[in-house]
């Protein structure tokens, strides 16, 4: 099991430390949400954030681009140090195009399918990606509760990558926790995003602990 802690629910005030926590407690994925006020409502942090926080960990930089025009912001961040690059299917014309760039910057990237959309709407894009984001919230703020209606989505992806030899993870973000978390890994994926799961309660790294031992 891949977990991914998302620092939108950490500490700014002690980061660095929160970093140190959850990647010393295993965690193989730090989730980076990029978010513009436009293409959702919430504002986050851009580039020279991760920029920043490049040098302070081995953990794969996992930046989930949720802005308008994402085409603008992807070689900056490759050159800043993101490993995977998540882009949305939704408000995105030319995603193909959009894909292939992130593939020729030398990242892997990531499909991000929002509650509403359907995998029979993608299949044409999954030979080109390295993961898929099965988003079991709407996008923009952490906290909200788990869209269980989503979980099909994760086992029609696992079928299809069988199917067809194919190789990308299914990555899940939103309302993560050790019950719906299970149920995620029952269904097929392979990387569990946590926020408030994570930064939210006492002890993060025991709460990172309890995520990598599902199975
Ligand atoms: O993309 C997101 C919200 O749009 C997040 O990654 C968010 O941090 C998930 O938080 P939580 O685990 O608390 O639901």
């Amino acid at each position: 099991m891949l977990v991914a802690p998302s620092v939108l629910s950490a500490n700014f005030m002690q980061l660095g430390q929160d970093i140190q926590m959850v990647e010393a407690a295993g965690a193989q994925y730090l989730h980076l949400d990029l978010m513009d006020g436009h293409f959702v409502q919430n504002l986050t942090f851009g580039p020279e954030f991760i920029k920043q926080i490049r040098p302070e960990t081995k953990m794969k930089l996992d930046c989930h681009l949720m802005v308008s025009n994402p085409d603008q912001y992807l070689e900056q961040l490759a050159a800043n140090g993101a490993d995977i690059l998540s882009v949305h299917f939704e408000g995105n014309d030319h995603i193909h195009a959009l894909l292939q760039q992130i593939n020729g910057l030398g990242c892997a990237s990531s499909l991000v399918l929002n509650p509403g959309t359907a995998v029979a709407s993608v299949t044409e894009l999954l030979p080109l990606v390295k993961q898929v984001l099965v988003m079991t919230v709407n996008p923009g703020f952490g906290g909200q509760q788990f869209i269980a209606s989503c979980l099909g989505k994760m086992e029609q992806l696992a079928a299809y990558r069988q199917e067809h030899g194919l190789d990308f993870n299914i990555e899940v973000d939103g309302g993560v926790n050790s019950e719906t978390g299970q149920r995620c890994v029952a269904a097929g994926a392979d990387v569990l995003v946590a926020g408030s799961y994570v930064f939210g309660q006492a002890d993060p790294a025991a709460q990172v602990a309890r995520l990598l031992a599902l199975h």
